[in-house]
């Protein structure tokens, strides 16, 4: 008979000096055997979810973890069991990664994590990955021109922005898209990702990386709106949204507002831990945040926190 309670596994993602990802083989011999998996395995009995990582780590590949925080939470159904996989980000390490039970390990940089073949429940991990914990939101752009925008983007870039959302309702296409040029432009060296708020036409006529739907947007389409690897995130309010976004293959989204301008619209804490924990992708959390809330949004299943008004 089938077991009804979800196996909870603990993994984890480490980084080396270089910002390569500690990747495992899993045996042939085992469930998902010669698949590419992050080091981790079954909850014992009475462990919090961060000592079965630290004891994973140490039994599977020699690796004493100090530090680490929650990444993603994904419920998946394999045809033998439901899985819960607690995926954890590792900020602090030591020793020399090895196969301890005669499994290959390898260090694989980010963009090429895509191009191996894991579990099925892995793909919206490998997005959790890939992505930072801040989503910046641009402010409206005056003009095309705005000198205060692009030194406030400059500022940005130097002090390490990765995810941009560029937005600008007063612009009309034509200014947009001068715009959105020339951030790619100032973007390009240190590969900052950037998302239009536009039409996916837009996106693909200036090469940007993805586009950023409104709910709006997102409930008139009936299928992912650009191919992989560009980027489709969109914003949602409700479960509804969020499960509509899933079907049609959003990588992630953001939701919220946590906290708005007027408190009973306010989504809180609560309301945004119960849609991660059924979520299947990751959720940045919005709205009136600033970067003391992150380990906020970490501890209700975020992925990090998004926004504009204190960000940007
Ligand atoms: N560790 C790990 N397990 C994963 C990943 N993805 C994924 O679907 N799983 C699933 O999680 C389940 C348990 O993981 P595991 O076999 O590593 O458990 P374990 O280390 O305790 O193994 P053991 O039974 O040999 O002691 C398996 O069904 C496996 O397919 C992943 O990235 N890492
Ligand atoms: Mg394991």
């Amino acid at each position: 008979m089938a077991n009804l309670t979800p196996l909870h596994v603990v993994a984890g993602v480490v980084r080396n000096a270089q910002g390569d990802i500690l990747l495992a083989r899993r045996h042939v011999t085992k469930e998902q055997g010669d698949l590419w998996e992050f080091p981790g395995g079954k909850r014992e009995q009475g462990e919090e979810p961060e000592q079965t990582l630290v004891r994973e780590f140490q039994e599977e590949v020699d690796i004493t973890i100090q530090r680490a925080r929650p990444l993603i939470r994904i419920r998946h159904t394999y045809t033998y069991r439901e899985v819960l996989l607690d995926v954890w980000s590792v900020e602090q390490f030591s020793g020399t990664a090895w196969g301890r039970e005669g499994q290959s390990v390898e260090w694989c940089a980010p963009h090429l994590l895509r191009l191996r073949t894991f579990p099925a429940a892995n793909y919206p991990i490998i997005n959790a990955v890939l992505l930072p914990a801040i989503y910046i939101i641009s402010t409206e752009p005056l003009k095309q021109n705005d000198p205060q925008f692009f030194y406030q983007l400059e500022k940005q870039i130097d002090n390490g922005l990765q995810l941009l959302q560029f937005r600008a309702g007063s612009l009309n296409d034509y200014e947009y898209c001068a715009c959105a040029e020339k951030i790619l432009t100032l973007c390009e060296p240190t590969k900052v990702q950037v998302l239009l708020h536009r039409t996916p036409q837009i996106v693909l006529s200036v090469g940007a990386h993805g586009v950023h739907l409104s709910q709006t947007a997102l409930l008139n389409l009936k299928e992912r709106p650009l191919k992989k690897p560009l980027w489709v995130a969109s914003s949602c309010h409700t479960l509804a949204d969020i499960q509509h976004a899933q079907s049609i293959g959003v990588d992630f989204l953001t939701l919220g507002a946590i906290r708005a301008p007027e408190p009973e619209n306010s989504l809180g804490w609560f309301n945004f831990f119960t849609c991660t924990e059924s979520a299947k992708i990751p959720v940045f959390a919005v709205g009136g945040l600033q970067y003391e809330d992150m380990s906020f949004a970490w501890a209700h299943g975020g992925q990090g926190i998004a926004g504009r008004q204190h960000l940007w």
